[in-house]
């Protein structure tokens, strides 16, 4: 029998995952979604064709709820909901910091959780999201949400103190590559080609990049020496880079992220 799932809070994660779910063949007669706003509710129904429901009532039906609110949200939503979950239910968290202790401790007791950090990729089915379980959650728990998740890329399952490192290299990784993106364009203007152009050429050379580094088992020390040739161009960029800290700021800057996600487990923000 088809479990029926709930996305409560349905933004941007909670839609791409929505998405993808109804991509990867999910009936939409078993799923359900809720907002905080009726005219975001409209729009889901029209989108997507599903039922929207208050949180009280999705947690009464669902099997599974899927928690995508912000991490300041999710203190007020679990007191909404705690009342409502029967202990059989499986509560996935998607939020970045919260741990599965303090979602624990607002739900009945023994009730099983497990926290994810999915990425926007999952829109394209190319997302990686990091599982790891609850005080009470079980391999079936863990195989049920590795299901969801599955269907709209990889998954990798990782003990919870893992995980605020997980969201600074996953879940935030892309906006990461999009920087760059950005920063490469702008290169490419001030090297006089039209912006249209510049975009383009980036935006391959990393999916190229990108699909190498997938598919050919080459360590990204190898590919990149591949590409600099003795006294050529690509060695002259390099050095810019490393003269420009560039790799001490991205170690920083994956660190930064770990801290704030740590900082964000209280649920204050
Ligand atoms: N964006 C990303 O790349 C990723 C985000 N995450 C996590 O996902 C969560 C959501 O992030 P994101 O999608 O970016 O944020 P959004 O603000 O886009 O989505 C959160 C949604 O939850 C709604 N909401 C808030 N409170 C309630 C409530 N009580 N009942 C129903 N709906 C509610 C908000 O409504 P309203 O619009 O009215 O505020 C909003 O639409 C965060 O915890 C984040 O850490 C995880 C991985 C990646
Ligand atoms: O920036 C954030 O806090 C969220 C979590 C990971 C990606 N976006």
């Amino acid at each position: 029998m088809t479990q029926t799932v709930a996305v409560l809070g349905t933004g941007k994660i909670g839609e791409a995952l929505l998405s993808g779910m109804i991509r990867a063949g999910w009936p939409t007669a078993h799923l359900l979604v809720t907002t905080r706003r009726a005219d975001r509710a409209e729009e889901l129904r029209t989108r997507y064709g599903v039922e929207t429901v208050t949180n009280a009532e999705a947690a009464k039906r669902a099997d599974t709820l899927i928690l995508a609110v912000k991490p300041q949200d999710m203190g007020r939503l679990l007191d909404e909901l705690g009342p409502h979950v029967a202990p059989d239910r499986l509560v996935v968290s998607a939020a970045a910091g919260i741990t599965t202790a303090f979602i624990e401790e607002r739900l009945p007791a023994g009730a099983p959780v497990v926290r994810v950090m999915p990425n926007t990729p999952v829109l394209v089915d190319e997302g990686m999201s990091v599982i790891s379980a609850g005080s009470h959650a079980t391999g079936d728990h863990l195989a049920h949400t590795e299901e969801i998740f599955g269907g709209v890329g990889k998954t990798l399952r990782v003990p919870e103190s893992q995980q605020d490192a997980a969201t600074a290299l996953s879940g935030s990784g892309p906006a990461y590559f999009y920087f760059l993106v950005e920063a490469m364009t702008d290169a490419g203007i001030l090297l006089g080609l039209p912006r249209a152009q510049a975009h383009d050429l980036i935006v391959q050379a990393a999916i190229g990049a990108a699909v190498m580094l997938r598919d050919s088992g080459e360590h990204p020390v190898k590919l990149r020496e591949a590409v600099t040739s003795p006294a050529g161009t690509t060695i002259s960029a390099i050095r810019e880079l490393e003269n420009h800290g560039v790799r001490a700021a991205l170690i920083a800057a994956l660190e930064a992220a770990r801290d704030r996600s740590r900082e964000l487990a209280t649920g204050n923000g």
